[in-house]
């Protein structure tokens, strides 16, 4: 089968999906929105509030916007670009989003500003439209490959220092943001608190997103029999940093559910965690972890 005849498979099984029940107590429909970023601010958020309403149309409980959503991927932006939060007019308008729909939104990450400081930051939007998490990206995009991508998130950013959770009814959802998602302790940490989904917002690019963002993403399901969403800009080839598209959901087993092209578009999936409960009691690796081996490693003092 050729790799688009494949996708359109995968794209005619989310649509069909979408016939199934929205939400239940095994699980609920999420969207992931692959939107077209801009240098317009304005066009973003109500592209992406359009976006969130056709996904409530489509019967989903969540809907994931991708990392910088708002505004352009680009250092030398950021702190234009920036918010409070909350209170800026993009959380202003993801609240409205949440409360008119009803939906939970994950609303991908914003440039915040607070005390002088600029961070890369996802907010949390429940059903009345009341922020219920916010997660500061941890790990910062410092990375040179000569030939590649070069981008130092350092020179514009500050980094956050907490890890952050949300509950969507009785499941516990874990948050990051694209580079954390190489960070496998970081998950292991929301696996330790009890998440049964891992989600992020990301924007890799065309260098390192052909062989490692699928395996990031596949592996950090495995690792922690979670389910992780990923989601990512449309790419633009003409914009400073080309996103990698390829938005996705792996479920607890490592099965890509559904993944976009490197296009504008949107994908619908539903999420059964009674698999996840399933792949948890056959490979039982949380009970067989040897932390009387691990924790005897000094890992600060190692180079
Ligand atoms: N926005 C990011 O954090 C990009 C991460 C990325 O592309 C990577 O290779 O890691």
């Amino acid at each position: 089968m050729f790799a688009g005849q494949k996708l359109l498979q995968q794209t005619i099984t989310s649509l069909a999906q979408v016939r199934m029940a929205s939400s239940s107590s095994s699980g609920f429909r999420v969207a992931l929105l692959q939107l077209t970023v801009t240098t317009d601010k304005s066009t973003n958020v109500a592209n992406a509030v359009k976006r969130v309403h056709q996904a409530k149309l489509n019967g989903c409980t969540l809907a994931i916007l991708p990392e910088c959503f708002n505004s352009p991927y680009n250092t030398a932006l950021f702190r234009e670009y920036s918010e409070v939060i909350p209170g800026g007019d993009t959380c202003e308008a993801l609240s409205q989003a949440a409360k008119s729909n009803e939906m939970y939104i994950v609303g991908g990450s914003i440039p915040e500003i607070c005390d002088d400081k600029v961070y890369n930051t996802c907010t949390v939007w429940d059903p009345n439209g009341n922020l219920i998490a916010k997660h500061r990206k941890v790990h910062l995009f410092d990375i040179n490959i000569p030939g590649g991508v070069c981008f130092k998130e350092s020179d514009a950013l500050a980094a956050g220092n907490t890890l952050n959770t949300f509950q969507l009814g009785k499941f516990k959802i874990g948050l990051g943001i694209c580079y954390d998602i190489r960070f496998a302790e970081m998950a292991t940490l929301y696996r330790k608190q009890g998440c049964d989904m891992l989600i992020y917002p990301s924007a890799f690019n065309v260098t390192t997103g052909p062989l490692h963002w699928s395996l990031l993403t596949r592996c950090r399901a495995v690792d922690n029999q979670a389910f992780v969403a990923v989601a990512s800009p449309a790419r633009v080839t003409d914009s400073n940093y080309v996103a990698w598209g390829h938005s996705m959901v792996v479920d607890p087993w490592g099965k890509i559910l559904v993944e976009a092209t490197e296009k504008d578009m949107d994908l619908f999936v539903d999420l059964d965690f009674g698999d996840r409960e399933n792949m948890r009691k056959q490979i039982p690796t949380e009970n067989q972890r040897r932390i009387d081996l691990y924790d005897t490693i000094d890992l600060k003092n190692k180079v």
